[in-house]
């Protein structure tokens, strides 16, 4: 197991439409280039960011295919497999190992409130339906079930579980998951305004909803981290912060005013499925400024602005 691929800033992956509101092959490869020119180490496709709940599972495969076309081979790529039905899961388990992905993750089972021995069965079917290493994912926020240490130990026992993405809020359970799973097991810093704490506590990565907006600020921060600069570090998690509060702050959902970020940064991905709701109004007047925030912070920080050059 190669550990040092797992490394690194892995932006979520958004749903790229066309204007019908449909996905589209071109703009979702038109994404990975960017992504890719900017130095990311990878990408998580099919979680939160990619819309993945208001999906069907043909396109939900259609993405995953879509990205693998554009990257496999060049970025770490890790599939989101999460769904309703273990059925599904497992479904898009064997098409994300067919297309080459590198490793699979899943949310656990949502809207009934399992028991654990259904959560464990369920991540467990996952894995058993491929080869491919499994990155448990934490997301009390929107899954309303939080970790135990208990089922964790439990699902640590197989060997294809190498990482967790935890998006809890206490930077302690990173912490945590890291002291149980060990040195080779990769925790992924999951709340974005925590990553600098999240890294320090004892993260090995990050995956993000928001790095795709600004994954500019997000390798400086790793590279302020790595190389023991704290102060820079802190500083630029500040503006990062206030960037995402602002992104958070308008009549529409977060996911949408960073699609009208990037349309700025002229790549048109579409809009949000609904009920995700568009920023409209004046309110999209207000994405010029965010744009200003983060382009600021890019010169201020000394950030590369592209890897390939
Ligand atoms: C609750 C939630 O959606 N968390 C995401 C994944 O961990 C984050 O990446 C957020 O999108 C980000 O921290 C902005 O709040
Ligand atoms: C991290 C995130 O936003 C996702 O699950 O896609």
């Amino acid at each position: 197991m190669k550990a040092d691929k797992f490394k690194g800033i892995f932006p979520a992956f958004y749903a790229c439409y066309d204007d019908e509101g449909e996905v589209s092959e071109e703009r979702t490869k038109d994404l990975c280039q960017y992504l890719y020119e900017k130095g990311v180490q990878g990408l998580y496709v099919g979680g939160s960011s990619g819309e993945c709940i208001y999906q069907n599972l043909e396109e939900r495969k259609a993405t995953l295919k879509y990205v693998a076309e554009c990257l496999k081979g060049k970025l770490t790529l890790i599939a989101h497999v999460g769904a309703p039905a273990t059925r599904d899961s497992v479904s898009l388990a064997a098409y994300a190992a067919e297309l080459g992905y590198d490793a699979l993750s899943a949310i656990p089972p949502i809207y009934f409130k399992l028991p654990e021995s259904s959560i464990y069965k369920y991540w467990t079917d996952i894995m058993d339906a491929t080869d491919l290493p499994f990155i448990i994912y934490n997301i009390p926020q929107t899954t309303g079930y939080n970790l135990s240490m208990n089922l964790f130990k439990q699902l640590l026992e197989n060997k294809k579980v190498i990482g967790v993405k935890n998006s809890s809020m206490p930077v302690m359970d990173i912490e945590r998951f890291k002291a149980e799973g060990g040195e080779e097991f990769i925790v992924f810093n999951g709340p974005d305004e925590q990553y600098v704490s999240g890294r320090l506590i004892g993260a090995d990565s990050g995956i993000g909803g928001t790095y795709a907006a600004m994954p500019e600020l997000l390798l400086r921060a790793e590279e302020f981290v790595s190389a023991g600069k704290f102060t820079e570090a802190r500083k630029i998690q500040r503006d990062i912060n206030d960037i995402i509060i602002a992104l958070c702050s308008l009549n529409g959902s977060m996911y949408s005013a960073i699609k009208e970020v990037l349309k700025l940064n002229g790549i048109n991905i579409g809009s949000v499925r609904a009920p995700f709701e568009e920023v409209t109004g004046e309110d999209l007047d207000k994405i010029n400024g965010i744009k200003e925030m983060i382009d600021q912070a890019i010169l201020k920080h000394g950030c590369k602005v592209s890897a390939i050059n």
